[in-house]
């Protein structure tokens, strides 16, 4: 079966990172005799660069014509004076929106032979964590008005957070389908003391629940939620919130799983299509020095093979494989923190690709 794969590497950590995900890619083609197809497209600092835009048509073009994206990251610091709708993150934005891909999943889970590298108190981690937080991708005030204006206080800038109960009830059956294959446990987190619009949001998703009597519904405010996530994890399992409180909440879930570097993430569409990305930004403090960890790339791909192409096995052995050089011992350096075998980036690729 041949698979086509549109692939954005985008700035700094980006390309580095995707290389060793192509690379693991193509040994599982070999392995069960499937082709990749890879069409490898701009966006961000690299488009603006090269053709003056950050979000080139070709790259919508291109993404839209293949069967899956796989997506390293864009930004850096060469281009932060830019004016805001010409940064290279509105790039990620411009995809996210294109592609109607309205459903992020950013599944934080321990490896156990990371416990050491999770900056958790062990009596907290102990028995393993994993969640997921279901974040909704092309809503909320990242896509809302904004704009500048005069106030008494002199000049001002505004974002809007905006939401309609289409918007909050397509994302909630994404959570709630999961939590039924999962623990049947949904945390609902918004701010809905203060936000019209987390009231709207929490109403909705009260809503969907009567649509799974079997699912426990706990809703948690956002600033309590931030601290049960390091006081107490445990009591997570589904997570379902808005784009920037997913955004940020994610970040700091990544730590139960040791590093930013670890976490993956799929940004689903109806049906079957996706983009896949870990986590992290473009890293611009650690580029182009062999230092970024790739699995969370590396892990993005596999939850590609998992839910766009229906490869359950082939992720499995990806995912597997990653177990393996983490219980052999080998660390790249955001996870040296207990000590390890020290490894780059290329090693770490090379590793899981041996192992599969
Ligand atoms: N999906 C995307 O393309 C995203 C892009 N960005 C952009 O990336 C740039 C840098 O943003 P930051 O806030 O610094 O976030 P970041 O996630 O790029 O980096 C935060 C910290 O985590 C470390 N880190 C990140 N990925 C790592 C990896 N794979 N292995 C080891 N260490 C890793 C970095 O070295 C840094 O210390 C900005 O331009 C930002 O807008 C930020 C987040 C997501
Ligand atoms: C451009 C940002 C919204 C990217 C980001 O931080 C994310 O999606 O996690
Ligand atoms: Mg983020």
């Amino acid at each position: 079966m041949n698979y086509k794969i549109a692939v954005v590497p985008g700035d700094g950590i980006g390309p580095e990172v995707i290389d060793q995900a192509l690379r693991v890619l193509d040994r599982i083609g070999e392995k069960y005799n499937h082709t990749f197809t890879y069409t490898k497209v701009l966006a961000g600092g690299a488009a603006i660069d090269a053709t003056g835009k950050c979000l080139p048509q070709e790259t919508i073009d291109v993404c839209k014509a293949s069967d899956a994206v796989l997506l390293g990251a864009v930004g850096g610091w060469k281009w932060d004076n830019l004016p805001g709708d010409e940064r290279p993150e509105r790039a990620l934005l411009g995809l996210r929106k294109e592609l109607g891909l309205f459903a992020n999943l950013r599944p934080a889970m321990l490896f156990e032979e990371l416990s050491q590298a999770c900056p958790l108190k062990p009596e907290i981690i102990e028995g393993g964590l994993d969640l997921v937080v279901v974040r909704e991708l092309t809503g909320g005030i990242y896509f809302g008005e904004k704009g500048t204006k005069e106030t008494e206080m002199g000049p001002a800038a505004y974002d809007v957070e905006l939401y309609s109960e289409e918007e909050v009830r397509r994302i909630a059956i994404v959570a709630f389908d999961m939590a039924m294959k999962r623990n049947k446990k949904v945390t609902s987190i918004d701010k809905a003391n203060v936000l019209e619009s987390s009231r709207l949001w929490r109403r909705v998703v009260a809503e969907v629940a009567k649509d799974y009597p079997e699912v426990e519904l706990n809703n948690l405010y956002v600033d309590n939620a931030a601290m049960q996530m390091v006081l107490n994890p445990k009591q997570f399992d589904v997570i379902v919130t808005s784009n920037i409180f997913g955004d940020i909440l994610s970040d700091e879930a990544s730590q139960i799983t040791g590093s930013i570097g670890m976490l993956p993430s799929a940004s689903l569409a109806k049906g079957n299509f996706g983009m896949y990305e870990p986590v992290h930004g473009s890293a611009p403090d650690i580029a182009g020095q062999n230092k970024a960890n790739p699995m969370a790339t590396i892990l993005s791909a596999a939850m590609m093979l998992r839910y766009t192409f229906g490869l359950g096995q082939e992720a499995d052995d990806i995912e597997n494989a990653v177990k393996k050089v983490l219980s052999d011992g080998y660390r790249t350096p955001d996870l040296m923190a207990n000590g390890g075998k020290a490894i780059g980036t290329k090693e770490a690729g090379e590793l899981i690709t041996s192992a599969i």
